[in-house]
């Protein structure tokens, strides 16, 4: 019985008559007569499904006629499939690599007659050749059904259907003995009923939306500068400026409090990550200490702080600017872009000019989101020493689907370094200004909480949100006892609090499913990439024929399965989910057998994905030890070969 070690010696297989095999080592010889049919070609689904489903429809090959079914002719030899491997030799140890080059097989009986021994009747539809082993068939259906699950999991929109339109004929992989997958490189292993990535979560829009997002956040990133803006070429490491907001003239300055101030985006030449800078005009550094503040708010990370990076003084604007960088969010909103920022009237053919009209109100259960984690952001900080300061609609951030983020933090501390003030009273400040950004997103007015606009605003609060939103909002503003503080906030809001981080744990599961799927992709990926740098290599080891001798002869054999096949027309097929089903097994490694047919299909090879997988992994390791010592006699070796270590595992 054919049996392959777990690494494999590259051998081809001869098939011979299956009367004539020798007892010395179940090789079958092969006779000296070359195809039967130098005019005619025996036609490739006979051999290797047993049956053509298109004998009759055109297909231009020869269909010899139906075996014998008698059950065990007395003339006809016990033959076995020679794909199954029963007659087939083994790649026994003394066959070297060099033997792919051995003589062609040439099969005299036409191989229907081996595949077709017994009684059963040829299968219609392409599938493995039964060889009376039934319930194998069986097993191949399962196989073949966790491919197409997997595939359909994997692309379950069927985008993909166009490339497998149409009856495919390809060399389908026979599978004899069920062979478990290797489940945990497969997407979803989270029962879709728990975490649909259809469906839509709070903090987490359907799979396609959120992959729309994410390209768009990537252009975003990636986003040339305009040219002609005036703006500095490289200030302080950053370069290619872009505003982030309308430079108008000089009437027309952003304001920062009292300060002129304009937002950048820019790429930091050190670590290559694209920052926010917010730059304040024509500041004068009295005390390098005022920097200090600076330091405290770098040390804090929180989901719902922007993040500072560092700060700095200079004159590439031309004037004495203090620039502070923040981590970029590509595509954030500030609240009052969001929701309260009047919408552009849309025009319509002949109607009259309409006013503009006001933002859509914030849902409820938004509203809950952004008081959970805003009340969170201010503990963090406050535990933390510092205050706020700056809890305005126009500076807390929606990063992503119902994700805020106080923004612009720590630079009033430098600022205002010398006119210190008491951090106790700095932080009761914070929570009346959340009280106020509070009021301003329930009536769609910035002014809503101040003077005569109180009551009014109470009235309309009450009348759109449940009462407890009112109940936050008045315990924000109003003065309070001098030990009001930001937890009984939260103690007040408990059960919001927890209804939040059931939406959070949704939201993390719903991405790790979807990360799933693309863990896949880029085991695929390397894979392909393993292919690319083996494959058609012109030369290694002064070797030109290395690609296509020993181990690699039999990943360019696969690489054909894969991609190259052909239909009944000899068109080529391009069926991405037999690329996928072919790349995953082979990721996997699995014992499924896989037979390899050489160009001129004069010799074929018996193999698993195991063994295949054994051989790129050793020639690819060939190109990398080779690469890696290369490497280490050049300057960033450490870094290369970092890289190359990934790459070999
Ligand atoms: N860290 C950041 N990441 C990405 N974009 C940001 C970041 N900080 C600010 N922005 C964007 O920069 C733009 C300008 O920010 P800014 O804080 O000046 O808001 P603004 O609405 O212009 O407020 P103001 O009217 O006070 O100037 C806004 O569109 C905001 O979304």
């Amino acid at each position: 019985m054919a049996f392959f070690n777990a690494r494999p010696q590259s051998s081809a297989i001869k098939i011979v008559k299956p009367g004539e095999a020798n007892d010395d080592d179940n090789i079958l010889k092969p006779t000296p007569v070359r195809k039967t049919d130098n005019v005619q070609r025996h036609c490739r689904n006979i051999m290797i499904y047993g049956s053509c489903k298109y004998e009759n429809k055109g297909c231009v090959y020869y269909h010899p006629p139906a075996p014998d079914t008698s059950p065990n002719p007395s003339n006809a030899p016990r033959a076995e499939s020679p794909i199954k491997g029963q007659t087939i030799s083994s790649p026994s140890p003394s066959l070297s690599a060099k033997a792919v080059n051995a003589p062609v097989f040439v099969p005299k009986l036409p191989l229907p007659a081996l595949l077709q021994p017994t009684a059963t009747p040829p299968p219609q539809s392409p599938s493995p050749p039964t060889n009376g082993y039934q319930e194998d068939h069986s097993d191949f259906s399962d196989a073949e059904g966790q491919a197409q699950e997997l595939n359909d999991q994997y692309y379950p929109d069927h985008q993909y259907d166009t490339y497998g339109a149409g009856e495919q004929h390809y060399y389908a992989a026979p599978v004899f003995v069920r062979q478990p997958l290797n489940y945990h490189l497969y997407t979803s292993t989270v029962p879709a009923a728990f975490v649909s990535s259809i469906a839509e979560t709070h903090f987490v829009p359907p799979s396609g939306e959120l992959r729309t997002l994410l390209q768009s956040r990537s252009e975003d990133l990636r986003m040339a500068p305009p040219s002609g803006l005036g703006l500095p070429e490289e200030m302080q490491g950053y370069h290619s400026l872009i505003p982030l907001e309308n430079i108008g003239g000089p009437t027309e300055r952003r304001k920062f409090g009292n300060w002129n101030s304009s937002m950048y985006r820019a790429i930091n030449s050190v670590d290559g990550c694209t920052y926010a800078l917010r730059r304040i005009e024509n500041y004068r550094l009295s005390h390098q200490a005022a920097f200090s503040a600076i330091e405290t708010w770098a040390a804090i990370r929180h989901p719902g702080v922007v993040a500072i990076h560092e700060a700095f003084t200079t004159h590439a604007f031309g004037d004495s600017s203090l620039v502070v960088a923040y981590t970029y969010h590509p595509q954030a909103q500030t609240l009052f872009d969001a929701h309260l920022k009047l919408t552009p009237p849309a025009y319509q053919p002949g109607m009259r000019f309409q006013q503009p009209a006001a933002s859509t109100q914030v849902p409820e259960r938004t509203l809950w989101s952004y008081i959970v984690q805003i009340a969170g952001a201010i503990k963090r900080v406050h535990d933390a020493g510092q205050a706020l300061r700056m809890i305005d609609v126009t500076k807390v951030l929606v990063t992503s689907k119902n994700h805020v983020r106080v923004g612009s933090c720590g630079i009033v501390d430098v600022l205002l370094y010398d006119t210190p003030q008491d951090m106790h009273m700095l932080q009761q400040e914070d929570m009346t200004m959340f009280g106020r950004l509070v009021f301003a997103l329930c009536t769609g007015n910035v002014m809503a909480s101040s003077g005569g606009n109180f009551q009014k605003s109470l009235e309309v609060m009450g009348r759109l949100y449940s009462p407890e939103i009112k109940t936050v909002a008045l315990f924000l503003v109003n003065k309070g006892g001098p030990h009001k503080n930001i937890g009984q906030l939260l103690e007040i809001i408990s059960s919001r609090v927890v209804a939040e981080m059931g939406d959070a744990l949704i939201a993390a599961d719903t991405l790790q499913n979807e990360l799933m799927g693309e863990l896949e992709n880029a085991r695929l990926v390397r894979l392909l990439c393993k292919f690319g740098f083996i494959n058609e290599r012109p030369e290694f080891a002064r070797e030109p024929r290395w690609s296509e001798t020993g181990d690699r002869y039999i990943i360019k054999l696969f690489r054909d399965y894969v991609f190259h096949q052909v239909d009944e027309n000899g068109n080529p097929s391009l069926n991405l989910s037999h690329v996928l089903t072919c790349l995953s097994k082979l990721d996997a490694g699995t014992d499924e057998k896989v037979m390899l047919v050489s160009r001129d299909e004069q010799s074929c090879l018996v193999v698993s994905y195991k063994e295949i997988k054994a051989c790129v992994e050793s020639a690819f390791g060939e190109l990398a030890r080779a690469a890696a010592s290369n490497v280490n006699n050049n300057v960033g070796a450490g870094y290369q070969d970092e890289r190359l270590g990934g790459w070999i595992k």
